[in-house]
């Protein structure tokens, strides 16, 4: 409908096209005239796009009526999708804007103005050099060496501003685009380190693989190709108008008129020929990526890789990571080799010849209103036209040439703010990920459009809550417990049953698909893991993470505090050894795994939580250690929740909740009959475990 009241009746159009002759004549003045016909092609070229637009809108409510029962040709769809530079990069790239260039006040906007105000110097230079390069070869030409000199110290005196105008637009341009990044950078920051997002975009969806290399590398990418574009499309917008404005005083305005025909038929050409770069600049971003993350994970596990001797299957992955960038990248080079080809003939030769016999229009053609015909006068409008003509020609080829930069500005946006777009969609809690086949079943999918209820209170306490993993594994149907404060827990099970993700439900990590959770706030609860998340920097930073230096003397706790609670894990050596508190180090690297575990203990003492959850964490340290550990908690009045395979930590617990694997599972009281039952079990299963290498070695007996 829109695209409707857009175009004129029939009736006004050709009554318009009637009038067009008489209102032509009516123009008494070249440039009027000029101005006149570039308006009919503009209202031309508005009626052809408001066709077009319609056409378009109509083959879809065609195809939208034929998609049920038929199905929708897929040409016709990758063809629409082949168009990118549409609206929705539009109202993408507006969204953007608004936060690179938050108000009118902003230093952006006030950048933007005065590269501007440079860009508009820079033209009037350029012009006025372009006359004295005509004045100064006219005196050459009549040998006049007084106008000549004068002209040349004109020439070197208009070279100081013009050089400063120059370095003063490509400062601006790299200023702006550092600007675009660090508003972009900080507003994702603000989003992505909010709410958990970092978590759930990586766990609890599929939708983004890399959001690292989308954070530092093509936040970065679109802020260059925004702040380029506009002095690549704004500076040479301006030239074509004042060089076109200019020429068409000297060659006459139709003369001008037809050449810019002949030039936007040509272009039309061009563009409708150019290859989809926008879209080829968004894949190979993300398999730039792809690969960069192979890396990462390759350092991250150096020495697991190492020790398994795995780099045969690491290189295997990488090269074909690799291969499979680079062969995007040449198919890339060779469309943009052929596009050149096409681009320079057309750019440089074509219209090149066009603008030669546009600069020969005066000295073969009187034209009414130009002074002076003699050889100097020749010369100077020759060189003066030719010198514009480079220019508004090279102007017009950069705007050409923008069009490939604005595609590929169009994959960098349509990468950016899809990711803002999951943001947004992540934190308002709805979630796109592969579902195992399980997932499908009536009861299943009940279970996950469902939304429980979670309330603050003192204690932990959950009522028919279903424990369902990521891709929709219902692990525990509806799972009910509760620990009062001095209540401590213990959790088994075996691998995989969902001890952990009970934990994940109560940080608040994944969602609640039913009954009610009732938890303390935050930070009352804390959780340790059995690989100890060790943060970059100080090792006073270790013990106290997540608090900060400033935050801890809020505490008033001191570092004389923090070596006592060390020395009861008994690494208070450690301070020493490694340099003392401020020393900074890859804290992962210099401390073994069991060190690690008591730098994290002495962290929840340092916390002094209510409650404390601890899964596997004390799988590396002796029993002793252990001990220690437990009883130093207890005396802190922290209510502890353990994950432990390790017979020795029953005694230190009161409660047990014991999972089974097949989605059922025990809450009761861990007493001294329980403790026996526990005995047994795990008598009977180590008996099991026994007994599989005698069957192996009775079929070994049996075969041999
Ligand atoms: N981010 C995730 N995406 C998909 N599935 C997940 C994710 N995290 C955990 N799971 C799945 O959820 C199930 C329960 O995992 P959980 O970590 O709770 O096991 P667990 O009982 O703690 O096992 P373990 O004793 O081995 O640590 C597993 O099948 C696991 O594969």
């Amino acid at each position: 409908m829109a695209a409707q009241s857009k175009l004129p009746s029939e009736r006004t159009f050709k009554k318009l096209v009637k009038e067009l002759p008489a209102l032509y004549l009516q123009h008494r003045t070249k440039i009027s005239r000029a101005v006149y016909l570039t308006l009919v092609v503009a209202l031309i070229n508005r009626i052809r796009n408001a066709i077009s637009e319609q056409k378009a809108a109509s083959a879809r409510q065609a195809e939208t009526r034929k998609r049920p029962g038929t199905g929708a040709s897929s040409g016709e769809a990758t063809g629409r999708k082949k168009v990118e530079i549409n609206r929705e990069f539009f109202r993408n790239l507006m969204k953007l804007l608004k936060i690179v260039i938050p108000g009118w006040r902003s230093k952006e906007l006030r950048l933007l103005i005065s590269h501007s105000v440079f860009l508009v110097l820079r033209t009037l230079l350029s012009l006025y050099v372009a006359e004295l390069d005509g004045r100064l070869v006219s005196s050459l030409v009549r040998g006049k060496g007084k106008d000549f000199l004068t002209g040349l110290i004109w020439w070197m005196t208009m070279a100081v501003p013009a050089t400063f105008t120059n370095s003063m637009l490509s400062y601006h341009q790299c200023k702006l685009s550092l600007q675009y990044r660090t508003r972009l950078t900080n507003y994702i920051h603000n989003k992505y380190l909010s709410h958990m997002t970092f978590y759930t975009l990586s766990a609890l969806d599929d939708r983004i693989k890399n959001a690292d290399q989308l954070i530092t590398v093509d936040v970065a990418k679109f802020s260059n190709s925004l702040a380029e574009l506009y002095s690549n499309i704004a500076k040479p917008v301006l030239d074509m108008a004042i060089y076109n404005y200019s020429l068409s005083r000297s060659v006459g305005g139709e003369g001008l008129f037809f050449m810019s025909l002949i030039v936007q038929l040509s272009a039309s050409v061009m563009r409708a020929l150019t290859p989809p770069f926008g879209k080829y600049v968004a894949d190979e971003a993300r398999l730039e990526g792809e690969f960069r993350f192979q890396h990462s994970r390759l350092i991250d596990y150096s020495e697991e890789v190492a020790l398994y001797h795995g780099h045969e299957a690491e290189k295997d992955t990488l090269d074909k990571g690799y291969f499979t960038l680079i062969k995007h990248v040449n198919r890339i080079l060779r469309r943009r080799f052929y596009h050149g080809v096409m681009e320079d003939f057309v750019i440089k030769y074509f219209w090149g010849a066009l603008g030669l016999m546009l600069c020969s229009v005066p000295v073969f053609v009187k034209i009414p209103g130009v002074a002076g015909n003699n050889m100097g006068d020749r010369t100077e409008s020759f060189v003066t036209n030719r010198r514009m003509l480079l220019m508004s020609s090279d102007a017009f080829g950069r705007v050409m040439f923008s069009y490939k930069e604005i595609t590929e500005l169009a994959g960098y946006t349509s990468r950016v703010s899809t990711f803002l777009d999951v943001i947004d969609d992540v934190q308002a809690g709805h979630f796109e990920k592969n579902l195992v086949s399980s997932a499908d079943t009536e009861d299943n999918a009940a279970i996950l459009r469902n939304r429980g209820k979670i309330t603050e209170g003192p204690d932990i306490d959950f009522v028919d809550v279903p424990i369902v993993s990521p891709n929709g594994d219902v692990l525990v149907r509806a799972l009910s417990f509760s620990v009062k404060p001095g209540d401590h827990l213990l959790i088994v099970g075996p691998n995989g049953c969902g001890k952990s993700s009970l934990f994940r439900i109560l940080g608040g990590l994944w969602p609640v698909y039913g009954g009610t959770v009732r938890k303390p706030p935050f930070e009352d609860i804390f959780y340790i893991p059995q690989r100890p998340y060790l943060s970059r920097g100080t090792l006073r930073q270790q013990i106290i993470y997540p608090d900060g230096i400033r935050e801890m003397r809020d505490k008033g706790i001191t570092d004389n505090d923090l070596h006592r609670i060390l020395s009861v894990v008994e690494i208070e050596s450690i301070v020493e050894r490694q340099g003392g508190w401020d020393s900074e180090q890859e804290w992962t690297d210099v401390l073994s795994g069991g060190l690690q575990q008591r730098v994290a203990m002495a962290r929840l003492f340092y916390h002094a939580p209510k409650y404390a959850i601890l899964d596997e964490c004390t799988s590396s340290v002796t029993l002793e250690i252990e001990r220690v550990m437990y009883d130093e908690a207890k005396r802190l009045g922290i209510t502890l929740m353990t994950v432990s395979h390790r017979r020795s930590l029953w005694q230190y617990h009161n409660n047990i909740l014991q999972f089974d694997g097949q989605g059922h599972y025990i809450f009761t009281k861990l007493d001294a009959e329980k403790r026996l039952q526990l005995e047994d079990e795990k008598e009977e299963l180590d008996l099991q475990l026994r007994a599989v290498p005698n069957i192996e070695q009775r079929i070994a007996e049996l075969t041999a």
